[in-house]
């Protein structure tokens, strides 16, 4: 468990920093944040059993939500059953798409505090779990997410001068806090109204 631990948190580490780092940021400015050298992540592993059910359109394995961290790594046992919402576009209504299974890769969902990181660059992910009529599906769920006490707020290089900040600066727990009051919404009480 400590190996994986090990891995999963180089792996989360090479991740936030490419993320940023596509965005322009520099290497020096993501090791100036509380998380750049990791020091200051939380991790979570969460371990989720979906058993089938007969009336599977009934019932809902995971109700839609935006995980409120960075990001998280989701790896399944090979049965499908994670949605994602799809925001009205070119090609249909706001709906639920299944992301396929594909062996061996985990699926990146983008949290709510990367959100805020990165000024709206990076769009959290609002999904959900769905069960299946014959399959027994399982997940893991590794979530990356600052330490209780640090601030988040956007990086500077990612502020508009015209516009300024879209996120109020924000802790993990206070997200936390918000979600439970309005699920799927939490980041909604910290949005800086541009008016
Ligand atoms: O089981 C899944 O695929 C999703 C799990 C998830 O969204 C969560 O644990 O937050
Ligand atoms: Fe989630």
């Amino acid at each position: 468990m400590e190996e994986y631990k090990t891995a999963m948190n180089r792996l989360g580490r090479r991740l936030m920093h490419a993320m940023l780092l596509s965005l322009g940021v520099s290497e020096e400015e993501i090791n100036d944040t509380p998380f750049g050298d990791f020091s200051k992540i939380k991790t979570v592993y969460s371990l989720n059993s979906y058993p089938p059910c007969p009336e599977a359109d009934r019932v809902l394995g995971l109700p839609p939500h935006s995980d409120t961290g960075f990001v998280t790594f989701v790896y399944d046992n090979g049965v499908s059953g994670l949605q994602i919402l799809r925001r009205e576009d070119d090609n249909g209504p706001t709906r639920w798409v299944t992301v396929p299974v594909v062996p061996n890769t985990f699926v990146v969902n983008v949290g709510d505090l990367m959100q805020v990181l990165t000024n709206g660059r990076f769009h959290n992910m609002v999904h959900r779990a769905i069960i299946g009529k014959t399959y027994h599906r399982m997940s893991a769920a590794y979530f990356f997410s600052p330490e209780l006490d640090v601030k988040v707020s956007p990086l500077s290089k990612l502020i508009d001068p015209g516009v300024g900040p879209l996120y109020k600066t924000v802790t993990w727990p206070e997200l936390q806090t918000k979600r439970s009051l309005s699920y799927g919404h939490a980041l909604d009480a910290f949005k800086i109204d541009s008016n």
